[in-house]
């Protein structure tokens, strides 16, 4: 069964249509980049999945069932949501932060949510001196490891990743994205990333997601988006790394 399926899916707000007919499947463990012009319905895309947005037309399938039909707060502990600059609690501790929904889970035994808490401190390489900071005295980086940390803590089926590294340095975010194609490789959590860097994109994913203008236009392997582009959108959002690519 597919992690998350839209099926024929239009959201409008107001007269502006976000999302015009989208129909595609994500396969369950996959690592799906989402990209496109601003205003292209990317975020709305995502909201659907998590039950923030409802379809006007059409379903969206999480699991199999529909998110009209599910409890948005069961759905959403299946699913973690990493916004950039990730907004962490800020009266909580960088240890507190992580540790918020494991230790609701687990009340009865501590010693697992500490566990969480130093897997993912380390998976994300965070340093230990950091665990007893406020999110305040963090860099961007830092924090957004830290989201993503908080995140994936809960244990999420699915991972919603909305730009999550556009706000940190180049440095930082070649590392980070390092660190979620380690984290995807071995925990198989599905992973809907959207970005505004084709690099990125093609990178990350197993498969890319164009869209254009509350349409998905391409939904293929990175290799395909770059040897056979659907539209002329897609072939000049490829054309330099085409070039690269052809030498
Ligand atoms: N809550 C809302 N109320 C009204 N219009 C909205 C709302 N959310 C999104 N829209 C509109 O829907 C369209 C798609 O928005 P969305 O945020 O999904 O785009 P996006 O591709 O994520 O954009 P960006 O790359 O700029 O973040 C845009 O025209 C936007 O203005």
């Amino acid at each position: 069964m597919p992690a998350i399926e839209f099926d024929h899916v239009v959201k409008r707000f107001g007269d502006a249509v976000a999302l015009n007919d989208v129909s595609l499947s994500v396969d369950s463990g996959s690592f799906v980049t989402i990209i496109g012009s601003s205003g292209c319905g990317k975020t709305t895309l995502l909201k659907l999945a998590n039950a923030l947005v409802m379809p006007d037309e059409g379903q969206v399938l999480v699991h199999g069932s529909a998110t009209t039909e599910a409890d948005p707060i069961e759905l959403r502990r299946t699913i973690g949501y990493v916004i950039q600059g990730s907004v962490l609690f800020p009266h909580l501790t960088v240890e507190q932060n992580i540790a918020y929904v494991p230790s609701l889970l687990n009340r009865r035994d501590q010693r697992r949510t500490e566990s969480a808490v130093d897997k993912w401190i380390g998976l994300l390489g965070l340093p230990s001196n950091l665990r007893d900071r406020y999110p305040a005295e963090l860099s961007g980086g830092q924090a957004q490891r830290v989201g993503i940390a908080r995140a994936l803590a809960a244990s999420p089926d699915i991972l919603l990743a909305d730009e999550p590294f556009s706000a940190v340095d180049a440095i930082t975010r070649a590392s980070l994205q390092d660190e979620i194609k380690r984290i995807h490789n071995q925990t198989g959590v599905t992973t809907l990333f959207v970005t505004h860097d084709i690099d990125e994109a093609l990178d990350l994913g197993e498969k890319v997601m164009v869209m254009e203008a509350g349409r998905v236009v391409q939904y293929a392997s990175p290799h395909d988006v770059l040897a056979n582009p659907a539209s002329g959108f897609v072939e000049r959002l490829v054309a330099r790394k085409r070039s690269v690519y052809a030498r």
